[in-house]
């Protein structure tokens, strides 16, 4: 295949297609059009993600038409604009992974210039992910791409159509997924600031090939669509033929499961939800002991969303297992831990934790970090490296009770335990700061790195767990409190 912009092969076209094609795709849009106004009225100004290839140009010549027809005064239909939008413009992404690249950008730039639509094209540099193939990872970057493109009040328009999303429940079928999977891509959703919007779904291929044809609109065939070693190449070339001829009616029982899916997977987010307000109603932990009463099934709806919440990833079966038994699973006192990419889940005081993995604390000088007063006898906010920030507040009465300090009067300084130090806490016997750690709220992850305030040379604050004896504030009011923000999104102490 070469990357010529091919003409159109009327041989494929069929003809009873041909006969009816035209309106009905340019109906189609305008109506998805319609909707996409109507459901989201801050979407003023569409983007059309154009990669070159057939299913994108029908849409960006489709698009022109019923701009077109707008401006000759064919606006109103049925008391509706048909063009119900203020700004049209395309965006490329050009992966610079086929030799092809450069000429897919060209034959865009030269359409969008022929039909004066505003054009820009991205190069980006495609990140290998381990264990993902160089498609998804070029996916990514072009997602990403686009999330950052999109303003407020643009909707993104995709080109997929019914083929695509019958290969993607298909491939999802074979590689095991639950209604979610099995749901395909949605219409629409929300992407970055903007909304993503896939107007020709409910199309098959046939008729975006036949308008293309009926429109004489050029395109580049992308040369990878041939590789049947590709899965999605296969499925389409090898599969879905003979699935038609055995099945005429394949098409519609795998949308009508694909509809399903959806009802299914919008019923379980709810539950999902209202269990997570539960379980997990105002922080990043989930509690085990109630998650151990809900069954089987139920626990590992409630293990997914809540991984989504927190990550934004989709976790796969396998990991919501492994968090099933591995961390719920586990005795009381065992402190299991899950990886799953840059996150650590954990399992400590009951809870499920998911935390974003930490870089280890550098070296702290022999000094420690000084944490000197303001001339105007405040203390400033003090930045650990590679380890959050510190933050001392006036304590108001109440607010910081007995976790309240005598104002610093001498030399301040913040280190990290060492080992063998040790304190007393107020009205308690002088112990080993590592007991104290042990036997404190703070997860076993942090302790290493909770800043230890010195004054004087004296341990005189644990953050997190108190004021050692001899520094608390005795007068409500007088005392000063510190706040610590961890580096990871998600700890404050
Ligand atoms: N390089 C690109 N630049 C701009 N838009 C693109 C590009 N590639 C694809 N698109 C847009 O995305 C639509 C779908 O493309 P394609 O089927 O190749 O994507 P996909 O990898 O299957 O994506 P998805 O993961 O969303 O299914 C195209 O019709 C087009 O609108």
């Amino acid at each position: 295949m070469g990357s010529q912009p091919t003409e159109p092969d009327y041989s494929r076209t069929q003809m009873n297609l041909l006969a009816t094609d035209r309106q009905d795709l340019e109906q189609v849009l305008a109506s998805s059009l319609l909707r996409l106004r109507q459901q989201y009225p801050a979407c003023q100004r569409l983007v059309l993600g154009v990669s070159g290839g057939l299913d994108s140009m029908v849409l960006l010549h489709a698009c022109h038409r019923l701009l077109a027809q707008a401006d000759q005064g064919q606006s109103q239909k049925q008391g509706q604009p048909t063009w119900p939008f203020a700004g049209l413009r395309v965006v490329h992404v050009n992966h610079g992974i086929s030799t092809h690249a450069a000429d897919w950008q060209a034959h865009c730039l030269a359409v969008c210039g022929e039909l004066d639509i505003a054009f820009v094209a991205h190069q980006v540099r495609v990140t290998r992910v381990a264990g993902q193939g160089l498609e998804a990872d070029a996916r990514a970057a072009r997602y990403a791409v686009f999330e950052q493109e999109l303003a407020a009040d643009e909707a993104l328009l995709l080109a997929h159509h019914q083929d695509d999303q019958l290969e993607t429940v298909m491939l999802r079928l074979l590689r095991a997924a639950g209604p979610r999977g099995l749901a395909g891509m949605p219409e629409s959703r929300p992407l970055g600031v903007g909304m993503l919007w896939r107007p020709l779904l409910a199309l098959p291929r046939e008729q975006l090939e036949s308008w293309a044809a009926r429109h004489t609109v050029r395109w580049v065939e992308d040369d990878s669509n041939n590789d049947d070693r590709l899965s999605r190449n296969y499925l389409r070339q090898h599969i879905m033929p003979s699935l038609a001829s055995h099945w005429p009616g394949w098409r519609q029982s795998v949308t009508r499961t694909a509809e399903l899916g959806a009802d299914a997977d919008e019923i379980l987010t709810e539950v999902a939800e209202r269990w997570l307000a539960i379980l997990s109603p105002d922080s990043d932990r989930l509690n085990c002991a109630s998650l151990l009463n809900l069954s089987a099934a139920l626990q590992r709806l409630v293990i997914r969303h809540w991984l989504l919440r927190e990550t934004g990833q989709t976790p796969g079966w396998r990991l919501v297992q492994r968090v099933q038994v591995e961390l719920l699973g586990a005795g009381e006192n065992a402190q299991p831990e899950v990886n799953w990419q840059h996150w650590q889940l954990r399992r400590f005081a009951d809870q499920l934790h998911v935390l974003e993995a930490l870089e280890p604390v550098p070296p702290t000088p022999p000094e420690g970090y000084a944490w000197r007063p303001q001339g105007d006898g405040r203390l400033v906010a003090r930045v650990l490296p590679g380890n959050g920030i510190l933050r001392l507040y006036q304590a108001s009465a109440g607010s910081a009770g007995d976790q309240a300090m005598r104002f610093p009067d001498g030399e301040c300084v913040i280190r990290y335990r060492q080992g063998g130090e040790q304190c007393a806490l107020p009205g308690r016997p002088r112990r080993a700061l590592k007991k104290i750690l042990q036997e404190s709220a703070i997860p076993p992850w942090v302790r290493e790195r909770t800043p230890l305030v010195y004054i004087d040379n004296k341990l005189a604050w644990i953050v997190g767990v108190g004021v050692c004896e001899g520094f608390q504030a005795v007068d409500e009011g007088a005392g000063w409190a510190v706040r610590w923000q961890m580096p990871s999104r998600q700890d404050h102490i």
